[in-house]
């Protein structure tokens, strides 16, 4: 400690030095923290500081209103669930464990799915439609509720998308103008306590197929990413979304971006719940990334495919997991060795 500072220390304030430029102050916080009053020079006028108060303790979304909402649906008999069943090939409609899919190394999770086109111009959204034609008049109210939070979602995914835009130097409204008209697929997943939990899983390991997953989680906890080549714990927070790249997101950054490998574990004491929101390009859209990013990079990473190639895979041909997006590729131009 030099001479200034130690006599500095041992002296009352005013804590300045004092040279040939004259008189400055020296920020050593844990000597002003120790000071009867708060030094003036710290004191910022009102105007800087203001911040609405409600604002701090309001969310602007109550993402916990809308996790509770599953309860409505998973909470109905089984014979009710089963009888919305998912159809081979298709997302929407609810699922336990995936049974009527796979026979091994089974999901311990229900899930309820439904597609987000986001085209509603009609009084009745689709979200809605589909919640009172399959689930009856008594979801109603439900529709609505995850027609907004699916609103909510697409309006997020599409500044998301500006932002990725940007970091990659492309033109900041390409993937966004890319995904106005995209198809996405919204998912409540609904994870029992398990007295076996460490010898299964709530979702295993996979990258999402789709381009881009916001996921809210509920307080327990229990997603988890593959990052520095071990399992990591995303620690669960009330008012934050988690944002995944997906497969498609890959192949649109030309391998800028790659897909994030995660899953889901459970546990004994309690449920789960999570909301998933999908969002995907028009079925029908070639997926290709932006000329000028492929000039930069040199050369195309994977050839052109559709959204709605890819979910077909992943429904009838292979379950997503770490390698979906390879499989993909080796499978459609095996099938169709034009798209390279
Ligand atoms: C296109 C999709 C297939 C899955 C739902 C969406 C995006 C994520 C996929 C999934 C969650 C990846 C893990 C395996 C899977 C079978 C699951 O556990 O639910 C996948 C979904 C699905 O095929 O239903
Ligand atoms: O429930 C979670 O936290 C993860 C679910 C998931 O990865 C998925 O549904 O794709
Ligand atoms: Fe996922």
């Amino acid at each position: 400690m030099d001479s200034t500072s130690s006599s500095l220390l041992l002296s009352p304030p005013p804590y300045h030095t004092k040279d040939e430029t004259g008189s400055t102050l020296v920020f050593d916080s844990s000597f002003l923290q120790k000071q009867a009053s708060f030094p003036s020079e710290f004191i910022w006028p009102h105007g800087d500081l203001v911040h609405n108060e409600d604002e701090l303790k309001e969310p602007v979304i109550d993402l916990e209103g809308f996790l509770k909402e599953i309860d409505k649906i998973f909470k109905l008999p089984l014979d009710r669930k089963l009888s919305v069943r998912r159809k081979p090939g298709d997302v929407s409609g609810y699922s336990g464990a995936h049974a009527h899919r796979y026979s091994s190394k089974l999901p311990w999770k229900e899930t309820f799915s439904f597609g987000y086109h986001g085209d509603d111009h009609d009084s009745v959204p689709l979200v809605v439609d589909y919640f009172k034609s399959v689930l009856g008049k008594d979801f109603e109210h439900t529709g609505w509720v995850y027609q907004s939070y699916c609103e909510a979602m697409k309006k997020v995914s599409l500044v998301i998308f500006e932002l990725l835009a940007i970091s990659l130097g492309v033109d900041r409204l390409n993937y966004r103008k890319f995904f106005e008209d995209g198809s996405s697929i919204m998912r409540c997943n609904y994870y029992p306590p398990c007295n076996n939990s460490a010898l299964t899983l709530g979702t295993g390991p996979h990258c999402d197929p789709t381009s881009l997953t916001i996921l809210h989680q509920d307080q327990v906890g229990g997603l988890q990413v593959f990052a520095d080549n071990k399992w990591l714990a995303i620690r669960p927070r009330p008012d934050a979304l988690v944002v995944n790249i997906g497969d498609t997101f890959m192949a649109l950054s030309n391998g800028r971006y790659r897909s994030c490998l995660h899953r889901a574990v459970v546990n004994r004491e309690s449920e789960r719940r999570s909301l998933v929101f999908f969002v995907s390009p028009n079925e029908e859209k070639v997926v290709r990334p932006p000329q000028d990013l492929v000039c930069r990079e040199g050369k195309r990473t994977y050839p052109d495919f559709t959204w709605s190639d890819l979910l077909e895979f992943t429904q009838k041909h292979y379950r997503a997991d770490v390698a979906t997006l390879q499989s993909f590729i080796q499978w459609l131009l095996s099938s169709k060795p034009s798209n390279f």
